[in-house]
């Protein structure tokens, strides 16, 4: 080992104690916050969110954002495992993106509860069977995720987060490339490599199946078929990797939301979502939203979905910047209240973070 080496070992090895001493340090005050709690909820979005956006503000490098908040993430997930472990229910099975969303979302999970649907989701959480739900809500290049959206209107549970999660796809089979018949995924997933399945797999059967890592589990089990899914999801079902990155856009991004039984303060950088339904005459939807622009509120989202009460009666997804207490924001929704049919404010809470 050349001195150079050893010298810099040395220095790692000594920081090493340093952080050592410092994470057992913030472990113990977080213990502490844990007591101070009394019953309240031990997850706090918020000032996790203020907690990675101060870093964030302070990183000078080497290490790119999406480390830095990871490792943090991660001890701050381990720090609050000594007041409370989380359950957290997702679409399972393991190797789902919803899996890799909770992840990232909560430093890890320790607990997870994984369910067989978006419906199962909901129920569990609003059961009490588990602490938080994930749940996609859109894609950069599908769109809206409809069941999320309908199980919204109807849940009990707020909004208290979003994470958006780069989604790569990748091509997984035990089989040759040459030989595969038919395509497994999930819908949503297919729909996102639609151009590059036309060009490098045309004619080959498409199977639409209730999740990327169920589509996994069903192409490591039939030869001559492969799997629409994640890496992780492919080593987990022990597939080899045929094509990767085959997203049409590689920017594909799946924004997921956080719920749970309990509303979150604001953070300084909150999104409200609320879900609105208007009586049905001319110009009601203009009606409707102006509150916002007289209130200098700007609205992030606006998505229309059908109802199922009557033909071509809808009700609209939106999303403000802003937390509920804010003043022109609460001022923007009580005038807003007055006016439509139905509202539901589904909750407010802090921006996601790299
Ligand atoms: C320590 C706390 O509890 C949890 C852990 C946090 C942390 O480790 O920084 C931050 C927020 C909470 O989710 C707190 O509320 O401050």
């Amino acid at each position: 080992m050349s001195d150079e080496l050893k010298k810099c070992r040395e220095q790692i090895d000594s920081i090493d104690d340093q952080m050592l001493k410092l994470v057992s340090e913030r472990a113990r005050l977080a213990h502490e916050i844990g007591m101070l709690k009394n019953g309240g909820p031990i997850y706090r979005p918020e000032r996790e969110a203020q907690v990675l956006r101060r870093l964030l503000s302070q990183n000078d490098g080497p290490l790119p954002e999406a480390s830095v908040t990871a490792i943090f993430r991660t001890v701050m997930s381990h720090c609050r495992a000594l007041e409370k472990e989380l359950a957290v229910a997702f679409l399972g099975p393991l190797g789902t993106y919803s899996e890799e969303a909770a992840n990232k979302q909560f430093g890890g999970v320790s607990s997870p509860v994984q369910c067989a649907s978006f419906d199962e989701v909901f129920r569990t959480v609003e059961a009490g069977q588990a602490d938080y739900a994930v749940v996609p809500v859109e894609n950069s290049t599908e769109g809206a995720v409809g069941r999320t959206l309908d199980l919204l209107v109807q849940t009990s549970l707020k909004i208290c987060g979003e994470v958006e999660l780069p989604v790569h796809h990748n091509l997984l089979s035990k089989s040759d490339l040459s030989s595969i018949r038919k395509i497994y995924s999930h819908a949503q997933s297919l729909g996102q490599c639609h151009e590059w399945l036309n060009r490098n797999m045309s004619g080959i059967e498409r199977i639409a199946v209730a999740s990327n890592a169920e589509a996994t589990r069903l192409a490591a089990e039939e030869p001559g078929t492969a799997a629409v899914a994640s890496k992780r999801a492919g080593e987990l079902f022990g597939l080899n990797l045929l094509a990767e990155h085959i997203e049409d856009d590689p920017r594909n991004t799946t924004r997921f939301l956080i719920l749970s039984n309990h509303d979150v303060a604001p953070s300084g950088k909150d999104k409200t979502s609320l879900v609105m339904a208007t009586r049905n005459v001319p110009g009601a939807v203009v009606q409707l939203l102006s509150p916002l622009a007289e209130n200098g509120v700007s609205m992030t989202k606006l998505e229309s979905r059908p109802l199922y009460t009557g033909m071509w009666e809808y009700v609209f997804f939106v999303d403000i910047e802003g937390h509920r207490d804010d003043e022109k924001v609460a001022k923007a929704l009580a005038e807003l209240e007055a006016r439509a049919a139905f509202v539901k404010i589904l909750g407010s809470y802090p921006v996601a973070v790299v």
